[in-house]
């Protein structure tokens, strides 16, 4: 069967947000990390099992590279998809709209227009359960304007106006224009005809206005039939029941099983949002924890060695308790690194020992593995060369488990799995990284390891 629904992410932390709220609504999805590079010469999926899969998600890293890479990498994506046999194809980003009057939002969305030959697409970044809604085109997070969020003090991507429809207007040559809430409370027939109104004046892109998860049911039926959508993870919990409506989706009951989990939990951790910092704080008062030091690593190898001897006296336990290793700090602490090390620098040093640390204690016992933070994932995942995901049951909104090959399992034990949870910086609960592994015991009773 030809899949439904194609998901491009732009970052990898964002893709298995998108798939948690496909599975969630009962479509059984694949995540792959990057594009599947042999399939695209061989006109195949690349050894993937695509037999009982509804929905697949291709995470990039395209959100703060530069436009041309964003949007081939974006193209050869759709191809893909597209190959798979994609009904409707999904642009997922972020749900605080995280971009620069450059990119990437507007031109990847143009550009797929274009590959599609389609001429009009919406754009949907609510998450209202994560606090991200859109009223009058203008985003909010909580109750605050996206420009007072925080967000404005983003490293990347600083967005200093809430105004979608006027932020996506400096990314795009084309038209944009915005499906407001008094359309969207008339119901599904007035927002068609809005959009198609909107389609006769030449509106390539729509901003539309989402209060809640009515809005977003609302949404996804005057949508289902657009060859692509675009938003945050919000509108993928509606569409499903669009596509069981229209006959291309079967019910599914439980579209989140995963096999039992394994081995020994551990916790990577390079975010420094507000929320990783309050997890951190929770999980250091009753589990072992090791801080890692960006100029201590810089000045000698020393620092690194202690982090894995660290781990490893809690692996040699006779009962290993999930442990934390963290780059993590306060915004003072990062401006102290960064101004001795370089704001680049001082990230890559830290991604690289996290990597680092990753493959060596999965290869040595690490079964159950928590990465907090987008980069910071991006940097483990392919350290750990993991080509695909299966998703699981959810921690927190917008977080679920999800297993891939174990990296180090060998011929030997083939069916051997990784679990592996990517935390977006902002999401999950203070207490996430503790009851993280409580929830995948529950969902996914453990093996023993032979
Ligand atoms: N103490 C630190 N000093 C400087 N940079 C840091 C520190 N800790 C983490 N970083 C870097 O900050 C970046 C955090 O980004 P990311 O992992 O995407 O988290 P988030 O999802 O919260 O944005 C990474 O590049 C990481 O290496
Ligand atoms: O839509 C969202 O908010 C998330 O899925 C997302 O993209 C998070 O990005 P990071 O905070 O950079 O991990």
């Amino acid at each position: 069967m030809p899949i439904v629904l194609g998901g491009i992410a732009d970052d990898f932390t964002g893709a298995t947000d998108l798939a948690n709220n496909l599975v969630r609504a009962g479509m059984r999805t694949v995540q792959v990390i990057g594009v599947p590079q042999d399939a695209l010469q061989e006109g195949e999926a690349n050894g993937l099992d695509l037999t009982e899969v509804d929905a697949v998600v291709v995470a990039l890293k395209s959100r703060s590279c530069p436009v041309d890479q964003a949007i081939s990498e974006s193209l050869a994506a759709l191809e893909w998809l597209k190959a798979q046999g994609a009904r409707q194809l999904f642009f997922k980003y972020c749900s605080t709209f995280d971009s620069t009057p450059e990119g990437n939002i507007g031109p990847v969305a143009d550009a797929l227009l274009e590959a599609l030959d389609s001429t009009q697409t919406a754009f949907v970044p609510a998450f209202p359960i994560n606090g991200r809604s859109v009223y009058q085109g203008h985003l909010f997070v909580g109750d605050r304007l996206l420009n007072d969020s925080g967000m404005q003090h983003h490293p990347l991507n600083p967005m200093t106006d809430a105004d979608i429809v006027r932020v996506l207007s400096r990314q795009t040559p084309h038209g944009v224009g915005l499906l407001n809430h008094a359309t969207l409370s008339e119901g599904a027939q007035a927002a068609g005809e809005r959009l198609a109104t909107l389609k006769a004046q030449g509106v390539r892109h729509v901003v539309c206005d989402s209060l809640d998860e009515r809005d977003l049911e609302v949404l996804a039926e005057a949508l289902v039939e657009h060859a692509l959508v675009t938003g945050g993870s919000g509108l993928a919990q509606a569409l499903p029941a669009q596509y069981r409506r229209k006959g291309w989706l079967a019910q599914i009951d439980d579209a989140a099983v995963l096999a039992p989990a394994q081995g020994a939990a551990m916790v990577l951790s390079g975010s420094c949002s507000r929320m990783t910092l309050k997890q951190v704080a929770h999980f250091t008062q009753q589990h072992a924890a090791f801080a890692l030091d960006p100029v201590k690593l810089n000045a000698s190898d020393a620092h690194f060695e202690a982090a894995l001897d660290f781990a490893r006296e809690q692996l040699a336990a006779a009962d290993p308790r999930p442990f934390l290793i963290y780059a993590s700090a306060e915004p003072e602490g990062v401006k102290a690194a960064q101004a001795s090390l370089g704001v680049k620098q001082a990230g890559e040093l830290i991604e690289c020992a996290l990597a680092s640390l990753a493959s060596t204690l999965v290869s040595e016992g690490v079964g159950r593995l928590l990465v907090a933070g987008g980069e910071t994932s991006g940097a483990v995942v392919s350290a750990l060369d993991i080509r695909e995901l299966r998703i699981g049951g959810q921690i927190d909104p917008g977080v679920p488990w999800t297993q891939a090959p174990h990296p180090a399992s060998g011929p030997s034990r083939p069916e051997a799995m990784l679990s592996l949870t990517l935390k977006s910086g902002n999401f999950g609960g203070e207490d996430f990284f503790t009851r993280a592994f409580d929830v995948l015991d529950a969902m996914n009773p453990r093996e023993e390891t032979a």
